[in-house]
């Protein structure tokens, strides 16, 4: 199962809102198909938000049948605006688009045709590159997670959240790999479900034992003492360390601390936001309250009532106990560490 796949003119994007039932792909023939798939988590998780919003601008540019430079830099600038406004917190579709954006810097150097098929370069770089970043990520974890670990982990930073192979899915699945005997709880994660429908839904595609768990059965499993880890993704890591991930990220780690366990955090250098000091400055998407009054068509709640429902928290470095990269594992001091991590290439 690919997240999604590049076919030379047109990207095949998997419509994640259907699984677990059936897999399904969406024929992406332009950019505005994308900013709906993104804002309808079609395709969701941040490094894979990144690389289908690279592939719209890629769509965008190969739409253009003119020849006018200016032109066709004023269509592609459009098309990475319009992507833009998808979703707020993942900073790695920001970090994409500012990527795409970099290539029509030399629009006078080359000709229309030939900056189309640097854009589609580029993006098919950005692809490659996170699902390598992800492997490396994987094997830098390994050293954090003991023979047959109980890891527990929620929403789905798994491959379906990224180019392939996943963070905190990606450590998972090293784990596993090297015969560790590892065992996963994941949170369901209310209340898309990312958890229930993806996560547990990956794992078990690849053979990895996992038991799904409410969300509010997070803090009695580990007081059980069945977590030795806790291994999520992250949607933007602040300077100072600071993590924005699904809602109920921050519940888990404040309970992670109230049991001694360590709680870690998977990301790419894509997810890294320097540029922000704290977790205070992260822009926290707040969706459509009907997610919360529904599961799927069935209505939950009474019709109107008033709902508050922000997609992510704000988890704080002091609860951080180490952040896994493709570029290797950090303590604290964060400040310091990761600027260094971000300046490594
Ligand atoms: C590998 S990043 C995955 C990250 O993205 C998810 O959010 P969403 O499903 O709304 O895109 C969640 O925060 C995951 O940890």
């Amino acid at each position: 199962m690919d997240t999604m796949r590049w076919q030379d003119d047109h990207l095949l994007l998997l419509d994640q809102t259907k699984l677990p039932l059936t897999e399904e792909y969406i024929e992406c023939w332009d950019h505005i198909i994308l900013c709906d798939a993104i804002k309808k988590l079609k395709v969701r998780g941040a490094p894979a938000i990144g690389a289908a919003a690279a592939f719209g601008v890629a769509l965008a540019a190969l739409n253009y049948t003119g020849e006018d430079r200016d032109e066709f830099a004023a269509d592609v600038k459009k098309a990475i605006a319009d992507l833009g406004k998808t979703r707020p917190t993942a900073v790695n579709l920001f970090w994409a688009l500012r990527r795409m954006e970099a290539i029509l810097e030399d629009i006078r150097t080359y000709s229309v045709k030939e900056q189309q098929e640097r854009l589609v370069a580029e993006a098919k770089a950005i692809f490659d590159e996170d699902r390598a970043m992800n492997e490396q990520m994987g094997q830098y974890g390994l050293e954090l997670i003991p023979e047959s670990a109980g890891i527990l982990t929620h929403c789905n930073a798994g491959a379906l959240a990224t180019a392939g192979f996943g963070t905190a899915l990606g450590v998972i699945r090293a784990a596993h790999q090297a015969g560790k005997e590892i065992s996963v709880f994941a949170d369901e994660t209310r209340p898309l479900l990312q958890g229930a429908r993806l996560t547990a839904w990956e794992l078990m595609q690849d053979g990895i034992p996992v038991t799904l768990i409410t969300d509010s059965m997070a803090a009695y499993v580990m007081k059980q003492k069945l977590v030795d880890l806790v291994i999520v993704g992250a949607d933007r890591i602040t300077a100072n360390g600071d993590v924005a991930n699904k809602i109920g990220t921050y519940g888990v780690a404040l309970a992670a601390k109230a049991h001694g366990i360590p709680f870690y955090v998977a990301a790419p250098v894509s997810t890294f936001d320097l540029s922000l000091e704290s977790g205070l400055q992260i822009p926290i998407e707040e969706r459509d309250t009907e997610e919360v009054r529904r599961v799927g068509d069935s209505i939950t709640a009474p019709p109107g009532v008033p709902v508050y429902n922000p997609a992510f928290d704000v988890t704080p470095a002091e609860l951080v106990t180490a952040f896994i990269t493709d570029r290797g594992v950090f303590r604290p001091p964060y400040l310091e560490t990761l600027r260094a991590m971000a300046e490594t290439k």
